[in-house]
């Protein structure tokens, strides 16, 4: 890790020329977000917005916010309920609503400080409020260190996820990993399985890490999760600087969201945590890898993997197959009349398949509904 000696943090750049921007992955980090955001030169003049959620407006906006404001800060907030509902239309609307009332112009800023609800809601904001604003990504929840890198921004269509929205990228990640401290278990379980998607993606090495350390990064013993966050970011960060949009490269980030997006759509975006529904998705993907003829060791490790860290493996049986195939054909991964998988070739390793036939998919869905095999 490569560790700034002034900030006592761990650094990382996610590498896009004038666009380029900072990592920060460190304790206490958010007691010196007014003096970050001093340092990115972020306007004192203008008001700035923070967006956050119910559950860490309780726990964590009262510190957010006496920084920015001792920093000389002027601080609007607008608090969502928790949960991922809030990515929606109407609460975009709603934040615009906070922001056009508190007066902030164009060289304001909106900050995100929550996961990836607000992350991904609050960018969208920024991207489109006066047709953009600055944007700070302050991540509070594991999964985060996924979604505040990369700059996907986007709210949810009752048909499909992530389905309006934006490649908008923050100026910079400020990851204060003691906020971590507070989330529930089954959220800590849902936000490592992003961690276990990069090491399934990228890195063999990292993957056995994780399976290595599965009870202390469980604890939240944080300088082990520390290290789990920064070499997750690293490969999001990698794989984002190479391909920012998506043209390519990046679609390997989706390990797992072909029928993962699909659960939480059916799910109704509520009953299924995002990471849940991925690790159903990354144990399908590995079973289209056994049918395809990729390694053997690829579905046992996968599955060992997701049972190590407490994460589901099976489709809800109430759940129908049809409405699951239903949504995964409106999902941006489906185009040109072709679903596209992204299918482990090895552990470590992934290429992304536009010619798994349907009906092969769909056993695979019943499969995971009955749990016959894989
Ligand atoms: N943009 C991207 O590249 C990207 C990547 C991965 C996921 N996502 C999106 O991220 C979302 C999931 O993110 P998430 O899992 O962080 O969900 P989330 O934002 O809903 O947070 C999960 C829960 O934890 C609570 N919480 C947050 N921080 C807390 C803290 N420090 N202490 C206690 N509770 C806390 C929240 O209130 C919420 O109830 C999904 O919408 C998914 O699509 C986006
Ligand atoms: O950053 C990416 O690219 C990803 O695919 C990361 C995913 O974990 C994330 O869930 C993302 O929002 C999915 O992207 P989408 O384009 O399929 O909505
Ligand atoms: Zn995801």
């Amino acid at each position: 890790m490569h560790i700034n000696e002034q900030l006592q943090a761990a650094e990382l750049r996610v590498e896009l020329g004038d666009r380029s921007y900072p990592i920060w992955i460190g304790s206490k980090l958010v007691e010196r977000l007014g003096e970050l955001c001093l340092s990115k030169q972020l306007s004192t003049k203008s008001p700035m917005m923070i967006i956050t959620d119910t559950h860490v407006e309780a726990l964590h906006l009262s510190t957010a916010k006496q920084s920015l404001e001792a920093a000389g800060y002027r601080v609007a907030v607008h608090v969502v309920p928790a949960g991922e509902s809030s990515k929606s239309l109407s609460h975009l609307e709603a934040c615009i609503t906070t922001a056009l009332e508190a007066g902030l112009d164009r060289k304001s800023a909106v900050v995100a400080l929550g996961g990836g609800v607000v992350g991904d809601l609050a960018g969208f904001v920024a991207a489109s409020y006066m047709r953009g604003v600055r944007f700070i990504q302050v991540p509070t929840t594991i999964l985060a260190h996924d979604s505040s890198v990369g700059g996907k921004v986007a709210v949810n269509h009752p048909l499909a996820k992530n389905i309006i929205g934006a490649f908008y990228q923050p100026e910079m990640v400020v990851y204060d990993t003691s906020t971590l401290l507070t989330l529930p278990l089954r959220e800590v379980r849902a936000g490592l399985a992003e961690m276990l998607k990069h090491g399934l993606i990228w890195d063999q090495r990292f993957a056995d890490w994780c399976l290595e350390h599965a009870d202390e990064l469980l604890s939240l013993r944080e300088e082990v999760l520390q290290y789990g966050l920064y070499a997750g970011c690293a490969v999001k960060a990698q794989v984002v600087s190479k391909d920012e949009r998506e043209q390519d490269l990046r679609a390997i980030l989706n390990l797992g969201h072909t029928i993962g997006h699909a659960l939480e759509a059916v799910g109704q975006y509520g009953e299924l945590l995002h990471g849940e529904a991925i690790s159903i998705g990354m144990i399908g993907s590995a079973m289209l890898a056994e049918r395809l003829g990729e390694a053997a060791d690829i579905l046992p490790y996968t599955r060992r993997m997701i049972e190590a860290f407490g994460l589901p493996t099976q489709i809800p049986a109430s759940y129908d197959t049809e409405d699951i195939m239903s949504a995964m054909m409106h999902d941006k991964k489906f185009s040109e009349g072709e679903m596209v998988f992204v299918v482990p070739t090895a552990i470590g390793k992934v290429e992304i398949r536009r010619d798994v036939p349907v009906a092969l998919v769909r056993e695979i869905v019943d499969e995971l509904k009955g749990g016959a095999r894989g």
